[in-house]
């Protein structure tokens, strides 16, 4: 094609080159580049392709990388990586050693701030922008780009409300799509949906009553339209705020229809959209799943039973609860902490509330597990998603923090089970139990169990187990990776030297079993998916050496450095907890 445009756009100093009107077949160009590459590699999808024109209207105003861009949470910042020099390295996204699915500042000086968490644009580029004043440079502009979710979450609201008393030269671009992942949930969405393009809501505007310079609703397909109104907006002093208006999964038929799937769908057929599914269906299932389903058997027999989710219903299947029981099942947006002590005010009036959460957006609440649930010891059940590591979503998604941040706290249980039953076990016994909260972990994606669905037997905190009897070196395992132990025992020559202990429960710890450890082995490997410092197997390994015998013990986990993005069976192979390097570890102590 001779009149291509993309292939000349190493940095967006070239684009600035073109002519205004050849933008929009650069956004074709830019839709199609993106379609074509994320349809085999895969990733986050929806997002990025709703922003391509909104991506080319910023590069070619803005002076970047001089100007500032952040990213709100960054999925949707594939356009702006392929225009900033990573075209050609487009494949490689979110694969072991390839570029990140996130903006990060290591590889490239177009990614002003790391991201992946979301809210944190406008505290960040109001940081730069007040940083740039304080060393006398007032024409720099930073602007931070957010979507209808993410902006209403408790850390933008922070940044919207210091930055409304600020003259900093504080740009904020809301890319409304009246969705996030799931639809959009709240007041302020309510409010949003009343502003159509060129409407103004009917209420007074909240964003000009924060003292912005407030510009929109416009159309955020149209270039020129945003280019307008960025040059209107220019020289106004003090924060500026410009409201678009975009349709998530724009220019792909089927992402536009069904934009919840389309958020992130795997592969699929770049021409038609259609997503290429699994051929093999029976296979077991998601550990959601055995969450979600599970939930809904309790919740039927249970009224005082509520799920909560920041933002994830579909992610963390709290969906079927809220398909069969809707007013006992919430989403309240991305609002971590609020989850947490909405949860917390419930368990006060004698509900009992699953509050399910990612291991890693559970950090954002850390106050409010041990102020408002754990000081109270209130029944909440945290329901932490994704504790472990998660794969291609890379360092800001590992669910690896967890179990350190969390077994200092006291009146916490905290419970690691190994598969589907004992996960659907777990939230069995959390529905009984009422004197405290309990913390229940498990991983993304699926186990190895398919009949799964059995009756309820009791989980009892404390209890580890044996799972294989071995003779000369004990592993104990924390959750569902003792499956890669239990291969790499079975492939061994002799595999009754290992023995296999399942520690189930982080908090309280089987004392028993450790005792018996410590009597019959004298090397014994602790392996957990979750940062060794300040893990479980540093408890064990202290545990065990308290005695005048001290014994050989390994700590396997996540070693202290942030894990980069990957398949998980790869970067369990980085940590040394994939089947393979567990064999060959075995191997090497049974030598010795
Ligand atoms: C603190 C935190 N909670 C939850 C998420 C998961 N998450 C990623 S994108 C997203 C939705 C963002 O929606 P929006 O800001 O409207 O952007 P859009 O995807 O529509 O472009 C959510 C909930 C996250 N990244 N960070
Ligand atoms: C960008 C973001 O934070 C989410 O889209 C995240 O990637 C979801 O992760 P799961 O795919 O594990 O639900
Ligand atoms: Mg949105």
């Amino acid at each position: 094609m001779n009149d291509a445009i993309l292939h000349t756009i190493n940095i967006p100093a070239d684009l600035r080159k073109l002519k205004q009107e050849k933008l929009p077949q650069l956004a074709k160009e830019l839709r199609e580049y993106i379609i074509d590459i994320v349809s085999t590699k895969e990733g986050h999808l929806g997002a990025s392709l709703g922003v391509v024109e909104l991506s080319i209207a910023l590069h070619y105003f803005f002076d970047t990388p001089k100007d500032l861009l952040v990213w709100d949470v960054g999925h949707q910042a594939y356009g702006h990586k392929i225009l900033t020099g990573r075209r050609d390295v487009f494949g490689s996204n979110r694969q072991l050693n390839g570029i990140s699915g996130f903006p990060k500042p290591e590889e490239s000086i177009y990614d002003t701030f790391g991201v992946g968490h979301s809210s944190t644009s406008i505290s960040a580029a109001l940081g730069m922008a007040l940083a740039s004043q304080l060393k006398g440079d007032y024409r720099k502009n930073h602007i931070a780009i957010i979507g209808d979710a993410s902006i209403a979450s408790g850390m933008a609201f922070e940044g919207l409300n210091h930055a409304g008393v600020t003259k900093a030269n504080l740009w904020i671009v809301l890319n409304d799509n009246a969705i996030g992942i799931d639809p959009s949930v709240g007041a302020l969405k309510d409010y949003l949906t009343k502003a159509g393009i060129g409407k103004k809501p009917r209420q007074a505007n909240i964003i000009e009553a924060l003292n912005f310079n407030y510009s929109g609703p416009i159309d955020g397909h149209s270039i020129d339209a945003i280019i307008n109104a960025f040059a209107e907006l220019k020289d106004k002093d003090g924060p500026k705020f410009l409201h678009v208006i975009t349709k998530k999964g724009k220019g792909l038929q089927k992402a536009e229809e069904d934009q919840v799937r389309y958020h992130a769908p795997g592969k699929f057929d770049k021409t038609t959209g259609a997503i290429i599914e699994t051929p093999n269906k029976n296979l077991p299932p998601k550990f959601q799943d055995v969450f979600g389903l599970t939930l809904v058997d309790l919740a039927k027999e249970n009224k005082k039973i509520i799920g909560i989710t920041p933002a994830m219903p579909t992610g963390s299947s709290l969906k079927y609860m809220m398909q069969v029981f809707p007013e006992r099942a919430l989403d309240v947006g991305i609002a971590e902490q609020h989850a947490v002590t909405l949860s917390a005010g419930m368990a006060t009036q004698g509900f009992k509330v699953f509050c399910a959460i990612y291991s890693t957006f559970l950090q954002r609440a850390y106050d409010q597990v041990i102020h408002d649930v754990a000081l109270q010891n209130l029944p909440v059940v945290f329901c932490i998603d994704r504790a472990g590591l998660v794969g291609q979503d890379g360092a800001t998604h590992h669910g690896v923090f967890d179990i350190a941040y969390l077994r200092s706290i006291p009146n916490l249980i905290i419970l690691a089970p190994s598969n589907a039953i004992e996960l659907r076990n777990a939230l069995y016994t959390a529905s009984t139990y009422s004197n405290g909260p309990i913390c229940i972990r498990y991983p993304r994606g699926r186990g190895k169990l398919l009949n799964w669905r059995k009756s309820f037997e009791v989980f009892s905190f404390g209890e580890a187990k044996v799972i294989k009897k071995g003779t000369k070196i004990a592993v104990v395992s924390v959750g569902t990776i003792v499956e890669n132990a239990l291969e790499a025992r079975k492939q061994l020559e002799n595999p009754s030297l290992i023995e296999i202990i399942d520690m189930r429960s982080i908090k309280p710890l089987d004392k028993e079993m450790l005792d018996y450890v410590k009597q019959k082995f004298s090397t014994v490997i602790t392996i957990e998916e979750g940062v060794i410092a300040g893990g479980v197997g540093e408890a064990i390994g202290s545990f065990l050496n308290s005695g005048p015998h001290l014994h050989q013990i390994i700590n396997l986990g996540v070693p202290d450095a942030f894990v980069q993005h990957g398949k998980v069976e790869e970067l369990h192979a980085l940590c040394g907890i994939s089947t393979q390097k567990l064999l060959e570890l075995f191997q090497d102590l049974l030598k010795e």
